[in-house]
């Protein structure tokens, strides 16, 4: 067998799956190659996007500790093939909460998608089906959620709710979600006051520029901005469960011990997440906080885990510790602000193909096959 990068990127572009895309090159900060992986997809996106809003997206709170852990925590784990399984080539698809996803990698709930590319969340909406993935549609969004729908007819989408103190205006945000189809909840926890990221301070970037708007904030009321609620309980969440038959998804778990209260109020799955490092530095990685969590939820409900997911392998680190799913914040604005919807269905895609050699090279016939006893700690 032939190796060598010129053979296998010819290889690859014939497949059309873990190739290059030809239509992406020059997209690449490095030049005229197009990124082949999702750090070269942020490095293109640096070098396109107005540095303020770079840092925006890239931004975490405080001295960004928990920023780096998310990514650093990956690197301590190993994965453990088994050998001579006879698994077959691997199946990457999983159904969550009713919806089929071709991978177990979702798109998490990010904001402002019009900064990166003018096409915004629809751009993004498109690429999630081009993948067969599930986009989590932030209720701070620059689309509206029923344009978001109707840009991307077959995408499956949940919509990422923060409670806001009106529960009227929340209501009718909960319902826009329901007849644009959005399929669940997700209810952000971890934010009852909104981190400080100092990255934004520096840049004085504090607001959306002109003609840019949270969309899903705007009704026939008025507009508001969103609130982050530091009154938010358990009562919110019975609330939310009498107001909708939606399955409500918390997002921003990290104590094993609100696992119960959760799943005593009936929500059908947990995300552990500490918001990309946006909200309270010092908190742990995700993948640190996963095992105490999903031990927790006992596989009552799906658990699913962001923070630094940037390789297929990372996938598979994260569902043999406990994961059902994963879902990548970032990564997808790099693929958008690189490339347009192309540039995100692209990110999408590498990750599909990552996770899919990783489980064959690992001897899995599929995402369910992976085990705690298939990741070591590295001894450092
Ligand atoms: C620019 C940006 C905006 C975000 N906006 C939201 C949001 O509106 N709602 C939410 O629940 N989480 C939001 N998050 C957090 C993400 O859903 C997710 O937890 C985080 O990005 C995962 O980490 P990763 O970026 O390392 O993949 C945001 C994250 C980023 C980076
Ligand atoms: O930036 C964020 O992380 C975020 O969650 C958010 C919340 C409200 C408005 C814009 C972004």
């Amino acid at each position: 067998m032939t190796t060598g990068t010129g053979t296998a990127r010819a290889g690859g572009a014939g497949t059309g799956t873990a190739g290059p895309d030809a239509s992406l090159a020059g997209t690449s900060g490095a030049g005229a190659q197009p990124p082949l992986t999702l750090r070269e997809f942020e490095a293109a996106a640096r070098a396109r996007l107005d540095p303020a809003h770079y840092d925006y997206f890239a931004g975490g709170a405080g001295d960004e500790v928990t920023l780096r852990a998310n990514e650093a925590a990956f690197a301590r784990v190993a994965l453990l093939p088994r050998v001579l399984r006879g698994a077959g080539p691997p199946r990457t698809d999983v159904t969550l909460l009713g919806t089929a996803a071709s991978m177990p990698v979702l798109v998490a709930p990010t904001a402002f998608h019009r900064l990166a590319d003018p096409e915004g969340e629809r751009a993004t909406a498109r690429a999630a089906a081009a993948t067969g993935t599930i986009m989590i549609v932030s209720m701070a969004a620059t689309v509206a959620v029923e344009d978001v729908a109707a840009a991307a007819p077959g995408a499956a989408l949940w919509f990422q709710l923060y409670v806001q103190p009106d529960l009227a205006f929340t209501e009718r945000v909960v319902r826009r979600a329901e007849a644009a189809g959005c399929a669940a909840l997700v209810v952000t926890a971890d934010s009852p006051a909104r981190g400080v990221r100092e990255r934004e301070l520096r840049h004085g970037f504090l607001d959306l520029p002109d003609g840019l708007r949270c969309e899903n904030m705007r009704d026939g009321a008025g507009t508001r901005s969103i609130a982050m609620s530091p009154e938010l309980s358990w009562d919110h969440i019975d609330r939310l469960r009498e107001m909708t038959a939606l399955p409500i998804v918390l997002k921003g778990v990290l104590h094993p011990a609100d696992v119960r209260p959760a799943l005593d109020r009936g929500v059908a799955a947990l995300v552990v997440s500490n918001h990309g490092g946006r909200q309270l530095d010092a908190v742990p990685a995700a993948l640190d906080a996963l095992p105490a969590v999903a031990a927790a939820a006992g596989r009552a409900v799906p658990v699913l885990l962001d923070g630094g997911v940037r390789r297929g392998t990372d996938v598979l680190k994260a569902l043999a510790l406990g994961a059902d799913a994963v879902a990548v914040g970032r990564p997808v604005i790099w693929g958008l602000a690189a490339g347009g919807e192309r540039g995100a269905a692209r990110v999408l895609e590498l990750l599909r193909a990552e996770v899919e050699l990783a489980l064959a090279l690992c001897g899995c016939a599929s995402p369910g096959d992976l085990a705690p006893d298939m990741v070591v700690r590295r001894p450092w």
